[in-house]
């Protein structure tokens, strides 16, 4: 049965605005400036639409750009395990704390979920059956390496061997200071000014900028009537349970209402200063189209028809199963209407404009991987001269064979970058996501991995560029082209 949202009708013809491909030089370019990254210019080419290009020459190993993002979320799952800031997702509190909060978590039954697979999903089967087609995914390439060097992915080979509660609660409370651990100090956290328990942050800076672009209507905190909490919680859990880009997409349509409002409050404060009074501060589409202006500038195809169908559906099943994709992304938006309702804003509850959201996160979104300072001190304590480690490992033993292999575990998630997403693919990439010592928050870092001319496209791998041609293509059909890059074009004949 067809689902029709009446939203969609009823603004068909703004939203067909709001969809359709927006390259505003001067956006990116103004990104390239605050981003200190003046090496690339965003182009378009008439072939694979924008692309980023080298706007001087860069040699291997060098910084191409460092990319700070516009949507993040950490993997539900992986909450369980690390303990980082909700805005920059830096590692927050002290070692004792993350690892007595991880034995506590533990010790209560809580699961964590520490699959290779860190692209868009919670851990819930159906969403890990039906992300096909996110870059983050295939970013494995780049990323994995991260992973391998951080110890994520680490399977749980190594016996736990529990510690009493009361040892795990001290930890946690720091009662119990372990060796050395000053060394890793991370920032104290600083609670969410409308008072969640979700919302932890490492600076004051960081929770004041997550309440003004996003969390000040995601907070489940105190202030918020008892219906929208609920239906905000009902939001959040059936995300964490499906598909957490869902989370994302709501961010992307609560910041656009927020923005919306800041648009139209200066326009108050105009017209109450202007003489004449032709300034309307009704909900114009104007306004609403310059909230929306970051998001337009992202590649988007709506999830339904973007998804790649997985191996076990059959291709005659195929209506079937986009419907209930559609379903499913009608049925999370539904609650998140219930929850952040805004009547100027009402075309932003569309289902084409949310089909569209997260289909533009599933193509463009990148890994986050934030490497933990857990890890960084075990290994330090590993590596002391021997007698000092000696007498160190009496103390950090027992922590270290409670946690098991989960020690290493790195902040896990997925977030979208506005520049890095306009970078197209090739098997023959001449740049890398690659994080560096020093990329200790959810920036992305895009590294040259030989010389790249001015003016030559930069590209980067969406895919493992060494599995065999068959297996690329059929990687890439999931973002919906074909690769015709030279090592393709020399492959297939
Ligand atoms: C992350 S976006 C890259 C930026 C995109 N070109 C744009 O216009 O915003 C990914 C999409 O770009 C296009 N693309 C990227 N690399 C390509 C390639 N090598 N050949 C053809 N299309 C490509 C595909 O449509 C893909 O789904």
């Amino acid at each position: 049965m067809e689902i029709i949202c009446p939203i969609d009708a009823k603004y068909s013809d703004q939203i067909a605005r709001f969809l359709a491909p927006s390259d505003r030089q001067e956006y990116f370019e103004q990104l390239i400036a605050t981003r200190k990254c003046t090496g690339i210019k965003v182009k378009h080419d008439s072939d694979h639409g924008k692309g980023v290009y080298a706007d001087s020459e860069f040699q291997e190993g060098d910084l191409v750009l460092k990319d700070q993002m516009l949507f993040g979320v950490q993997h539900s799952s992986n909450k369980i395990d690390c303990f980082v800031c909700g805005f920059c997702y830096r590692f927050i509190s002290s070692i004792e704390h993350q690892i007595g909060r991880k034995l506590y978590l533990q010790n209560l039954g809580v699961s964590t979920n520490h699959e290779c697979d860190q692209g868009t999903t919670s851990s819930s089967a159906v969403a890990n059956d039906w992300n096909g087609s996110d870059l983050s995914d295939d970013e494995a390439n780049s990323d994995t390496v991260d992973c391998q060097n951080f110890g994520e992915c680490a399977s749980s080979n190594t016996v736990k061997i529990p510690l009493p509660m009361e040892v795990v609660l001290s930890l946690m409370h720091e009662e119990l200071v372990l060796p050395y651990s000053e060394k890793f100090s991370q920032p104290s956290v600083i609670p969410c000014r409308g008072g969640c328990n979700e919302g932890c942050y490492c600076s004051k800076l960081c929770m004041e900028a997550d309440w003004e672009m996003f969390h000040s209507l995601l907070c489940t905190g105190t202030e918020l009537k008892s219906r929208r909490k609920e239906a905000l919680l009902a939001f959040i859990e059936h995300a964490n349970e499906t598909n957490d880009i869902f989370l994302l997409a709501g961010k992307a349509i609560v910041s656009t209402i927020l923005n919306y409002r800041k648009l139209k409050a200066a326009k108050l404060k105009q017209k109450e200063k202007s003489v004449c009074s032709e300034v309307s501060v009704d909900c114009d589409c104007h306004m609403l189209l310059e909230a929306w202006k970051p998001i337009s500038m992202g590649f988007k195809r709506r999830w339904w028809d973007c998804i790649a169908l997985p191996d076990d559906v059959d291709s005659c099943d195929e209506a079937a199963f986009r419907m209930q994709i559609k379903q499913l992304a009608y049925t999370s938006l539904k609650l998140l209407k219930e929850a952040i309702f805004d009547k100027e804003c009402e075309l932003l509850f569309s289902l084409d404009i949310y089909g569209s959201l997260i289909g533009m996160f599933e193509l463009n979104n990148l890994d986050l991987v934030v490497a933990s300072p857990v890890e960084d001190y075990f290994l330090y304590i590993n590596e002391l001269p021997e007698s000092e480690k000696k007498k160190a490992e009496q103390v950090t033993k027992p922590f270290l064979n409670a946690l098991g292999d989960d020690y290493s575990v790195c902040c896990q998630g997925t977030a979208f970058f506005p520049l890095q997403s306009c970078m197209n693919h090739s098997c023959l990439p001449n740049a890398k996501a690659f994080k560096r010592e020093e990329d200790r928050d959810g920036q992305a870092t895009i590294i040259a991995v030989r010389t790249i001319r001015k003016g030559e496209e930069i590209t980067i791998s969406y895919i493992d560029e060494d599995l065999p041609f068959e297996e690329r293509q059929a990687s890439l059909a999931d973002y919906g082209f074909s690769c015709r890059c030279p090592k393709c074009s020399e492959e297939q004949q």
